[in-house]
């Protein structure tokens, strides 16, 4: 929970690798820890004796496999070494290991994946390059419809490092042993789901340098936003702590922005109101006690209000409908350089226009929260932010061309800066898929940003807050309970 952690590219860590090895480690040593390193996660999941199974396939990953047949059978444990390629074609560190592996070699054909105990994945790692196909999806099909317990080393094969797809077909692994670092696909679905158990074995490489590329990928932690958390001060005064707008929909439709205005009031903004259509300022008033009420009739409302300006971090989107007035909206809060979160139908509104958002964001701090349907309808027609496979490259592609931090919401939230920072999160809990989380959401980062935290850091820190909010309580879920719990959550962070 301490430290940074950066989730390092294949490149990244071709590059940590080599200056390992040109720091005075050969290559060899590094692949015999970690070979050791698989061994002794494989000898916690099985009994004395039993029967190993050791698939290996071409390159470095199957060299990592051969060291830790060889350990396990010092170690008396019945191995089976089957190897997915021509022995002859072993390179390197590869080559080398195989010549210390005095056991058989078994062709993957003829392997016994049912009697296994435990079914070590050496295939690919992240050397994987294309789709699957061949002896070692044959391979991979086998492991899979085993029924025994696997062992992934580095990545389940067939696992994407970088972007946590399949390709073609993937190991679905109990337990994954990396090394130095967890690699993006490891918290990207669904490579994530595939990973099971991971454990990250030190090799004496130092991952945590970002590469020569720069573009740096994070796990979402404290430690990346907790210094920039609002902290109040003895002399605060509620208008120092921010005022929060929420925009409210009309009189059938109040819910959603009541409750991102009450999150916006637990997570620390000084004063939040709602501003409301005319139509339903009854029904808000009749449920709103320390958030306050304003009227709010259309665009022309919200440039009025705007002349205020205590009023610095605005939620726009949530239920305000899916028609021109919510876009003429969105320009009149753009054009007013307020801390800006956008969501829903604010989003939604710009269906096929995302060219209206190119670079619109730059000049105040923007957030935008879809999740995947949203994303796919704001940037229809735009297949080189809705292409990429990768969750990642998507989130980044969007935020570099709206200027905006886009948060792509899911049980793998990304949160991507328009600078190429990104950050995956993975503290959620599958009872927030519940109607009106969304909404929180907007309150919680919005509420950070009237507070003048940044919109990247308030980003990240408002989707790990309300992760673990909804974590915290589990089964029964109701979004009205999640912006009670971040007193908790907060509490944790600030202490
Ligand atoms: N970096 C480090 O710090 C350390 C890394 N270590 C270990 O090395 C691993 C990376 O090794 P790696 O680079 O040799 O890649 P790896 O995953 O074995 O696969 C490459 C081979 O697969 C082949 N191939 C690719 N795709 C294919 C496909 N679809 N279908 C069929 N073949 C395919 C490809 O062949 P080619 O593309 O050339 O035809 C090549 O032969 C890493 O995950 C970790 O376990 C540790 O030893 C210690 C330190
Ligand atoms: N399976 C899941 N695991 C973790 N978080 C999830 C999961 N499903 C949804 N969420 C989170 O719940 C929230 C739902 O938001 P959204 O889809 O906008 O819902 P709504 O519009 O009903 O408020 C997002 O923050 C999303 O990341
Ligand atoms: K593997």
């Amino acid at each position: 929970m301490t430290r940074v952690e950066l989730l390092p590219t294949a490149q990244q860590m071709r590059e940590a690798d080599a200056a390992a090895i040109a720091a005075g480690t050969p290559g060899f040593v590094l692949m015999t820890r970690a070979g050791e390193a698989v061994a002794s996660v494989a000898e916690s999941m099985v009994t004395p004796g039993a029967q190993v199974l050791v698939v290996a396939g071409p390159g470095n990953n199957g060299g990592d496999g051969f060291v830790a047949a060889r350990i396990l059978q010092d170690r008396e444990y019945r191995v089976i070494l089957a190897l997915a390629t021509a022995r002859d074609r072993l390179r390197g560190d590869a080559a080398k290991a195989a010549e210390g592996w005095v056991g058989e070699v078994t062709p993957v054909q003829a392997a016994p994946f049912e009697s296994a105990d435990l079914i070590v994945d050496a295939l690919f790692g992240t050397g994987l390059g294309r789709d699957l196909a061949g002896d070692a999806r044959l391979a991979i099909e086998r492991i899979n419809a085993s029924g025994r317990p696997v062992l992934a080393v580095d990545l389940p094969s067939g696992i994407d490092s970088d972007s946590g797809e399949v390709r073609g077909l993937a190991v679905l692994a109990d337990r994954t042993v990396t090394f130095a670092a967890r690699k993006p696909g490891h918290l990207l679905l669904p490579g994530r789901r595939f990973s099971g158990l991971v454990e990250v074995a030190d090799i004496g490489i130092d991952a945590q340098a970002p590469g020569a590329d720069r573009i740096a990928t994070f796990a979402n932690r404290p430690a990346l936003w907790s210094g920039a958390l609002p902290r109040p001060h003895l002399g605060s005064h509620k208008y120092e702590r921010g005022h929060t707008l929420v925009l409210s929909g009309g009189a059938t439709r109040t819910g959603a922005a009541r409750l991102a205005a009450r999150a916006a009031l637990r997570i620390g903004s000084g004063l939040v109101t709602v501003a409301s259509p005319p139509e339903a300022i009854g029904v808000n008033a009749a449920h709103l006690t320390a958030v306050m009420l304003r009227g709010c009739e259309g665009p022309e409302g919200l440039h009025a209000i705007l002349q205020d300006q205590r009023f610095n971090a605005l939620v726009l989107g949530p239920a305000l409908g899916v028609h021109a007035a919510t876009r003429a909206m969105v320009a009149v809060a753009t054009l007013a350089r307020r801390s800006l979160l956008l969501d829903a139908d604010a989003l939604t509104s710009f269906e096929g226009l995302a060219s209206e958002m190119h670079q619109a964001f730059h000049h105040a701090p923007t957030v935008l929260t879809p999740h995947d349907g949203e994303f796919n309808r704001l940037f229809k027609g735009h297949p080189d932010l809705l292409d990429p496979p990768s969750k990642l490259e998507r989130a980044r592609r969007a935020a570099a061309y709206t200027g905006a931090v886009l948060v792509l919401k899911g049980m793998d939230t990304v949160i991507a800066a328009p600078d190429g920072r990104a950050v995956i999160n993975e503290n959620g809990t599958p009872y927030l898929a519940t109607a009106g989380s969304g909404d929180t959401l907007c309150g919680i980062i919005a509420g950070l940003m009237a507070q003048h935290m940044p919109a990247f850091e308030a980003a990240c820190a408002g989707v790990w807050i309300h992760a673990a909010a909804g974590a915290s309580f589990g089964p029964g879920l109701i979004s009205e309970d999640l912006a009670d719990l971040i007193p908790n959550v907060l509490s944790d962070l600030l202490n």
